[in-house]
């Protein structure tokens, strides 16, 4: 499938969502100072050929504006002729399509999220259990234990993506980059949401916990 086979109603229903999550998510303060990135995919879906419409480098993502997404294929580069750049991290998303064939992938900067990758990075994952929304990442089991993977932060993108294959749990939609930010991602734009307002919820938790004071013996 090319990019012009795809139906011009689906790449408008994407753009759409993107539009949405990203007014939601900017209300909440998850895109500090341009941070953060936002993608959907549109059309078939194979590991060496997909698409997805993507935010655009560097914008203000707490306002709307015509330059906002941009469509890109899988090596990250622009499906038709345009000024705009696709966000500075569009190889980090290209590569988790690439192995999970997910349909929507978030990203954002937030202070739990890299307070808890800084305090667990040199584990390499970030342990959590006994926290309910741990069912809002779509795992029911029976008090279920959890890791949530930490990659190192290198300034290199194409660096971090190549540590992607061997780093990601398919059971786990999401991944930290320390001291940075999370991806996280879902069949379709409201699981990706639930998934990172889950784990958003997660890492708040464990930070307010590691504050408590020791309970008194009773
Ligand atoms: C302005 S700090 C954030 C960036 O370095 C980057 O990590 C980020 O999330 C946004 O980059 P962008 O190219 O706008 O998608
Ligand atoms: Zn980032």
């Amino acid at each position: 499938m090319t990019f012009s086979d795809i139906s011009l109603e689906e790449k408008q229903k994407a753009l759409g969502e993107l539009r949405n999550i990203k007014e939601q998510f900017a209300a909440r303060g998850w895109f500090p100072g341009t941070s953060g990135n936002l993608s959907v995919r549109v059309g078939a879906f194979t590991p060496d050929r997909f698409h997805f419409a993507v935010t655009s480098s560097g914008k203000d993502k707490s306002v709307h504006t015509p330059e906002d997404f941009l469509f890109v294929d899988a090596n990250g580069e622009a499906c038709e002729t345009t000024a705009l750049k696709p966000s500075a991290e569009t190889l980090i998303h290209a590569k988790i399509y690439r192995m999970t064939g997910c349909g929507a992938i978030f990203h954002v900067h937030t202070v739990y999220n890299n307070l808890i990758s800084e305090y667990y990075g040199d584990e390499g994952y970030v342990p959590a259990q006994g926290i309910e929304l741990i069912k809002g990442l779509g795992i029911w089991e029976e008090n279920a234990a959890i890791r949530i993977p930490v990659l190192p932060n290198y300034a290199d993108i194409p660096s971090i993506a190549k540590l992607i294959p061997g780093t990601l749990k398919p059971e786990i939609p999401g991944i930290l980059l320390r001291n940075h930010g999370i991806y996280a991602w879902g069949a379709n734009a409201f699981e990706a949401k639930r998934h990172l307002e889950a784990f958003e919820f997660i890492f708040e938790v464990l930070y307010r916990s590691l504050l408590l004071p020791p309970r008194p013996h009773s």
